[in-house]
Parts: structure tokens; C-alpha cells; sequence
């Protein structure tokens, strides 16, 4: 579904990824690793077109998007929920998400009854405004948001930073209905066990290079805690 291949990126002068490559299947999730600072966001936010990729070429699809927009991206499959969840503080949660779904122009309005079911708590916030939600409920939203845009390819940037732990089991078993349902999932997670518990495929980096690429079966617990501990 996703190809990354031989991508660099940075900011400026400053280059930050080298000869990136990683593959998102249809139906899997898969999980990008790595200590702090050693390029997930770039990675993610150059996926998505927020940052131009400076080598490579990046195919969503069997669709090469290297050049293509950020919106026309998510046009082509690709739902973005970025660090942070990035969602509109002044307008409410049933706006942010009609928003995203007229914005994408890929799916019908049951595609915000399919999010809203996966995300239940939402239901009884639709007219409250997103800049007076929890972090987990806003977390929850930019999912939701990312979701209705019927995504082919869905990117995820830290969902459960900093939020407490029946929201985690929550986002946790909603991106497992996600994959399940055959949208490949790309997502950075910091929390070791969550990140473990939901790879079907781990990716590795370290100072902006992939150091592992497999299964998850191909990494055990003493691997991956020796390559991304501090
Ligand atoms: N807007 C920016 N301008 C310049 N440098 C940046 C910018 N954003 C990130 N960087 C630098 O790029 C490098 C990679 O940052 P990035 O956010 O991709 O790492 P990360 O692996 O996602 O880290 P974290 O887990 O802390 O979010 C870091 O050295 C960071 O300081």
C-alpha cells in the first residue's frame, strides 16, 4: 500500500533522514521505533507531504505521490493523525470531522458513523468545541478525523502521548479494527509494550537510517529495548 524508497529528508540544510525505506501492507500495522529525535515525525510528516523529500520516491497505492500536495495525498488514501492530534480548537467535534470528510472527498457520511462507532466516546461530545476536549478525547477525534476521510493508508504519530490508560486500551483496539478491516496502518508509538503488542511489522531507525526491518516476530523484547532505549 505504502513504498517508501531510498527517501532523505531534513529541514533547510539540516538533513535528518538518509536512504529511508519501509513498506505499509494493506491490513497490517506497522511500527516505526526509535529513541527520541531520530526522525519518526520527519518520517511521517514527509509521508504525508508536510515536508518535501529531498531523494526517493514515495508510492501510496501503487501511485507514486512523491511531489504530490499534502491534501491531494489524502485525496489519493492517506489519512494523517499527527503528534499532538493537530485538531481545530474553535470549531466543535462534529465539525472537525465534516471538515475532514468534505475536505477528502473519498467517502459517504456513513464513513462518520463508522468512526464515531469505533470511537464511541465521541458521540455525546459532536457540539462541543475540540479545544475544551481531554487529550484522550482529542486524540480519539484526530483518529476519528484521519478516519473518515476512508483512507487507504492510515499514519499515526504517538496516539496515546500522555494519556491515561482505558483511552490507551481503547486507541489500542481501535487501530487493530482498522487494520482489520484492511487499511494499512503506519504508526509511531513511544510506549514499547503498546508499540509491540500492535506491530504486525517493525521498522527500526536510528539518526534518521532504518537499523531493523522484519516481523515482529523478527525483533524480541531485548532487541528492541537495546535499539531504542535512551
Ligand atoms: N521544524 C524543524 N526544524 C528543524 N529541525 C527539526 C524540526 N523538527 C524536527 N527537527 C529535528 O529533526 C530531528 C528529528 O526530529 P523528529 O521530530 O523527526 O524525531 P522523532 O524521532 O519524531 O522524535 P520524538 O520521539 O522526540 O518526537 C531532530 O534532531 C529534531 O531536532
Amino acid at each position: 500500500m505504502l513504498e517508501v524508497e531510498g527517501v532523505g529528508a531534513g529541514y533547510g540544510r539540516a538533513r535528518v533522514l538518509f536512504d529511508v525505506s519501509v513498506r505499509a501492507e494493506a491490513g497490517a500495522v506497522t511500527c516505526v521505533l526509535g529513541r527520541n529525535g531520530v526522525g519518526k515525525t520527519t518520517l511521517l510528516d514527509t509521508v504525508a507531504g508536510l515536508l518535501p523529500a529531498v531523494s526517493g520516491r514515495i508510492a501510496l497505492d501503487g501511485r507514486d505521490v512523491t511531489r504530490l500536495r499534502p491534501h491531494l495525498r489524502v485525496r489519493a488514501g492517506l489519512g494523517y493523525a499527527p503528534q499532538g492530534h493537530g485538531t481545530f480548537a474553535p470549531l466543535t467535534v462534529a465539525e472537525n470531522i465534516a471538515v475532514a470528510r468534505e475536505a477528502a472527498g473519498r467517502a459517504g457520511p456513513e464513513a462518520v458513523q463508522d468512526a464515531l462507532e469505533l470511537f464511541p466516546r465521541l458521540r455525546p461530545l459532536l457540539d462541543r468545541r475540540a479545544g475544551l476536549l481531554s487529550g484522550g478525547q482529542a486524540q480519539q477525534l484526530a483518529i476519528a478525523r484521519a478516519l473518515v476521510t476512508a483512507p487507504k493508508l492510515l499514519v499515526l504519530d504517538e496516539p496515546t502521548e500522555g494519556i491515561q490508560p482505558s483511552i490507551v486500551a481503547e486507541i489500542e483496539a481501535a487501530i487493530r479494527a482498522v487494520a482489520a478491516r484492511g487499511t494499512a496502518v503506519l504508526l509511531v508509538e513511544q510506549y514499547m509494550d503498546v508499540a509491540l503488542r500492535l506491530a504486525d511489522h517493525a521498522v527500526v531507525l536510528d539518526a534518521g537510517r532504518v537499523v531493523h526491518s522484519g516481523p515482529r516476530a523478527s525483533l524480541d523484547d531485548a532487541d528492541a529495548r537495546r535499539l531504542i532505549a535512551i
